[in-house]
């Protein structure tokens, strides 16, 4: 049984395929945050920006098998056409996305992305990998297409991360997590160091949240 938050056809606002086309897959719960503001304080990630708790949102449900699942995403791409891409969040994908679930999107077209905080093992088969870690969580993962740092984190400075083989280094800002869309004066002063920081460690990219600026999903 997959848990599913919401599931929606918009542009992939960060990282290296920022403004491509995708059908967001947001899995329900996370091992780092229950998702209630009475636990944000304690939780080991506790900046999340996203509602990730049951399966109430836009196009939510529980799916029984693989094949609903992929048939209820592939209803969101346009019809006829190809380079169809799915992007699995949450909450956690890594809870919930296995090896049948890859083959049933990768069956009907899809390219896999995931975006993971990276403290649990990714299963075979995801054709674009995103580890986002978190505070002071173990990132088990060795090796992903982009490494992309909420910053700045107090917990989690880029030069722990320097043993992860990645193909793209990005810091994204910190917004602030109870304003759920534009410009927040938080975010403002963390792409101010977001910037400097890129600016000195040229490694770096800024990747910033530009779903939140369009004002879309
Ligand atoms: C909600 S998370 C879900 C996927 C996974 N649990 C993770 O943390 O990567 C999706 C993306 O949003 C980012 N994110 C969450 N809260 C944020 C915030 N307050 N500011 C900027 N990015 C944030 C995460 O780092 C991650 O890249
Ligand atoms: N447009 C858009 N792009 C995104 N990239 C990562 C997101 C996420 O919540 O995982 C996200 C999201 O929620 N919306
Ligand atoms: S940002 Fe990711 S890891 Fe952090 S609470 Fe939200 S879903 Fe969990
Ligand atoms: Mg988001």
């Amino acid at each position: 049984m997959y848990r599913v938050k919401e599931a929606f056809y918009t542009l992939q606002g960060e990282g290296a395929h920022q403004g491509r086309p995708a059908v967001f897959c947001r899995f329900s719960k996370c091992n780092l945050w229950t998702g209630r503001e009475k636990d944000r304080a304690g939780a080991v990630c506790n900046f999340c920006d996203t509602d990730f708790i049951g399966v109430d949102g836009q196009n939510g449900g529980k799916f029984a098998t693989a094949e609903e699942l992929a048939d209820h995403i592939l209803a969101f791409w346009p019809p006829e056409q190809d380079n169809r891409f799915v992007v699995c969040t949450g909450g956690e994908p890594l809870l919930q996305l296995d090896e049948p679930l890859i083959e049933a999107f990768h069956a009907r077209g899809f390219e896999v992305a995931v975006e993971t905080n990276g403290t649990l093992p990714a299963p075979a088969g995801i054709d674009w990998l995103c580890v986002s870690p978190k505070g002071r969580a173990e990132v088990v993962i060795t090796e992903c297409d982009e490494l992309k740092l909420v910053y700045p984190q107090p917990e989690a400075p880029p030069e722990r991360f320097s043993d992860i083989r990645a193909g793209r280094h990005y810091l994204s800002p910190m917004a602030n997590p109870l304003v759920r869309e534009g410009n927040d004066e938080q975010k403002r002063r963390n792409t101010q160091l977001a910037m400097e920081y890129c600016m000195r460690h040229p490694k770096w990219r800024l990747s910033v949240q530009l779903h939140k600026i369009l004002g879309i999903d």
